[in-house]
């Protein structure tokens, strides 16, 4: 079995009165591209935000790369990339400038990843050197993935990182991390509600209900037999 790159054990996490997560216990092995699934509400973003340290859980624990997220070293932190569902990107800055930051902050850093991506993802002439504020939403998620994947992380986590994207977008985004995955045994867990996107890939799907990891698999395995589409499991897991 390979090692677990994400090790969740009993997360719970209450807004108010509301509890959000109530006892998530979740393990990702090395080299797992996982979709995340629930409804609106379920608490994905909430998870990923405590499995990553972000946000802070009220019982449980989380460990990362083998270490606690409480005390993560510098070399596992520089193993880890992250897509927030609104990207915080440094709106005045140019998308060359912006990389150029990121990259004086990352001890490794792929050169040739980031400029195939810029060329093929459209920053490959003005849109560069735009300011970010006047990019459009689906450009800023794409050059917030390509902060992300610069670094070559062993663990990305991404939060509906496709959401503004067209479909050619996705498709690209979608290839490229099978292709990071293929390459360099890359972990990735992202969120999302395009369901047409996972059965287009040989992915895990992972699905948030009642505050649990309630099913977990390869999704041609959850659906062999079952005469159901993704978006029949889905109704049904997260009745
Ligand atoms: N900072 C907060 N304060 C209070 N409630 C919050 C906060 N953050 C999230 N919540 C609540 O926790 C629940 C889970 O929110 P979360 O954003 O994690 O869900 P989600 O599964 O990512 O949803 P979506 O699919 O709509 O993005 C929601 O009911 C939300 O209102």
């Amino acid at each position: 079995m390979k090692p677990s790159v994400v090790e969740v054990t009993n997360l719970h996490k209450a807004f108010g009165s509301q509890q959000v997560l109530q006892g998530v216990n979740w393990n990702i092995e090395s080299g797992k591209v996982i979709g995340l699934l629930g409804r609106n509400g379920a608490g994905k973003s909430t998870l990923l935000e405590c499995l990553l340290g972000l946000r802070e859980a009220d019982v449980g624990s989380s460990r990362l790369l083998g270490e606690p997220v409480s005390g993560l070293s510098e070399a596992a932190r520089a193993n880890i990339g992250y897509v927030p569902q609104k990207s915080e990107l440094f709106e005045w800055l140019t998308p060359m400038q912006l990389l150029a930051y990121f990259k004086a902050l990352y001890p490794r850093w792929n050169h040739a990843k980031v400029e195939g991506l810029m060329q093929r993802w459209g920053f490959a002439g003005e849109s560069a050197h735009k300011q970010i504020s006047k990019l459009s939403g689906g450009e800023k998620q794409r050059l917030s993935i390509i902060r992300a994947l610069a670094h070559d992380p062993k663990l990305l986590v991404l939060d509906e990182p496709v959401a503004s994207l067209d479909p050619v977008g996705r498709r690209d985004f979608l290839q490229e991390l099978v292709s990071d995955v293929i390459e360099r045994d890359t972990t990735v867990v992202f969120s999302t509600h395009i369901l047409s996107d996972l059965e287009r890939v040989a992915l895990d799907v992972a699905f948030l209900q009642g505050g649990k990891i309630v099913l977990q698999g390869a999704l041609d395995e959850l659906l062999e037999g079952k005469n159901l589409s993704l978006e029949d499991l889905f109704v049904e897991v997260t009745k």
